[in-house]
């Protein structure tokens, strides 16, 4: 791993102009180096934080992106729960990623076809790499510490094989999804949390922090060669008691 930075911000107004950037000088940095930007999104909070910054951004192009779901809910795309139904009002309908970039799921499937079907579409993004690499994935994590549809406790933490697993006992409705593995999670270039709000904060500061027994979800997330970044509200970053960085909304990462 390139070393993990976790950074507080006073509050998701701040944050949110930062991720932008990130997001934006990795897609320049994949660019230069292999002509395209893949971006894993992840549901949740996320969905309108980049709702809200992308489209913002001047002179913003993303006609080179590839966009894939880090996980995805089965449900119709015009259910609410449908985070590719949720991007679309919110983001895709506003930046010009062009349709054949975005990696959507075929949600009439039953569950598994659906995680096979997956696994196709990223192969086929993907051709010649054991495991996608993507060049940024963001991700949320749950007050349970679950990221990605990737739950405590729960057989698919050790799948080691899979590039897309399907879940059908998801804890959080609805409860059948399909989810990015943790070897594909691990592989990519550099992976964003994004973490705000009380709620979290018991959480994180066991995550990021360690705690005695199984580690959570979220915390084994660890790329092999790429980075991480914790971004995180003041109000989630209440607990934490190691350094952090404190930034505000013009900075840089
Ligand atoms: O169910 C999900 O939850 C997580 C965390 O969401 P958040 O709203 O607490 O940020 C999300 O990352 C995941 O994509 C989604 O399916």
């Amino acid at each position: 791993m390139a070393g993990r930075r976790v950074v507080v911000f006073p509050s998701s107004a701040e944050l949110g102009p930062v991720l932008a950037q990130l997001v934006t000088s990795r897609a320049e940095k994949a660019i230069t180096s292999h002509g395209r930007f893949t971006l894993g999104l992840s549901g949740g909070s996320l969905v309108s934080m980049l709702g809200k910054e992308l489209p913002a951004l001047p002179d913003l192009d993303c006609s080179k992106w590839v966009v894939g779901f880090c996980d995805e809910r089965l449900v119709p795309f015009d259910d609410p729960e449908s985070t590719y139904g949720l991007y679309k009002g919110q983001l895709f309908s506003k930046v010009n990623i062009p349709d054949s970039g975005i990696l959507t799921i075929d949600s009439s499937l039953p569950v598994n076809e659906c995680a096979e079907d997956y696994t196709r579409k990223l192969k086929e993004v993907f051709p010649g790499d054991s495991f996608p690499v993507f060049d940024l994935l963001l991700l949320g994590m749950g007050p349970d510490g679950h990221t990605c549809s990737l739950f405590p406790d729960h057989p698919l933490l050790e799948e080691t094989k899979k590039i897309v697993a399907p879940i059908s006992d998801s804890p959080k409705p609805p409860p059948q999804r399909v989810t990015m593995t943790f070897p594909v999670v691990n592989s990519a270039r550099c992976v964003a949390f994004v973490s705000t709000g009380g709620s979290k904060a018991p959480v994180l500061k066991e995550v990021l922090e360690g705690r005695e027994g199984p580690a959570y979800p979220a915390a084994r997330v660890v790329p092999t060669n790429g980075e991480l970044f914790w971004l995180v509200d003041d109000p989630a970053a209440a607990s934490l008691t190691i350094q952090v960085e404190r930034l505000g909304s013009g900075a840089k990462l």
